[in-house]
């Protein structure tokens, strides 16, 4: 059911030092900071070949990643997201196996401009998913 993996995303307590770090240290391709309300945080995506990495900074006060900094202030690997062709059908396929859909259940539109849905970490491994239909 899943496919390429879209992108691996990393929380970071300082959004500019962390993408200066990807350009300048690892020659990165670094795009520009994209704010996204309905998802409390503000993103970098760096473009690699085979796939992308998520820089994730929150925004607002309830942002969804406050918890996983206070744990982690020095930043770490928050989730992973997985591309799939029918996000409703695979998570009603996922309901069935069990697996928690995070929020509402209904997909909101990621910052691809894609429907996104996150599943609970507890119940893979310990790994926040994300999908997003393609
Ligand atoms: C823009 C969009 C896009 O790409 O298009 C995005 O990515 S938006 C990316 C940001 N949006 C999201 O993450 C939305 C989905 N996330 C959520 O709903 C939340 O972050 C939760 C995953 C439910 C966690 O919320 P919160 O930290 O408040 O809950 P909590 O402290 O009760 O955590 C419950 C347990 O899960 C663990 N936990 C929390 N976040 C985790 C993570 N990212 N990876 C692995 N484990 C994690 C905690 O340590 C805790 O474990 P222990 O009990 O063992 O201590
Ligand atoms: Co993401």
């Amino acid at each position: 059911m899943i496919g390429r993996l879209n992108h691996v995303a990393i929380a970071v307590p300082d959004l500019q030092a962390a993408a200066d770090q990807y350009r300048t240290a690892l020659g990165a391709n670094v795009g520009e900071p994209q704010d996204e309300p309905d998802h409390g945080v503000t993103v970098i995506f760096i473009e690699l070949p085979n796939t992308k990495i998520e820089l994730l900074y929150p925004l607002g006060d309830d942002s969804p990643i406050n918890g996983f900094l206070e744990k982690n202030p020095a930043g770490g690997i928050h989730h992973m997201c997985f591309e799939v062709d029918d996000i409703l059908a695979a998570r009603d396929h996922l309901i069935e196996t069990g697996a928690r859909v995070l929020g509402s259940g209904e997909p909101k539109i990621g910052a691809h401009g894609k429907p996104v849905l996150f599943l609970h970490p507890k119940d893979f491994q310990g790994t926040l998913v994300e999908l997003e239909q393609v």
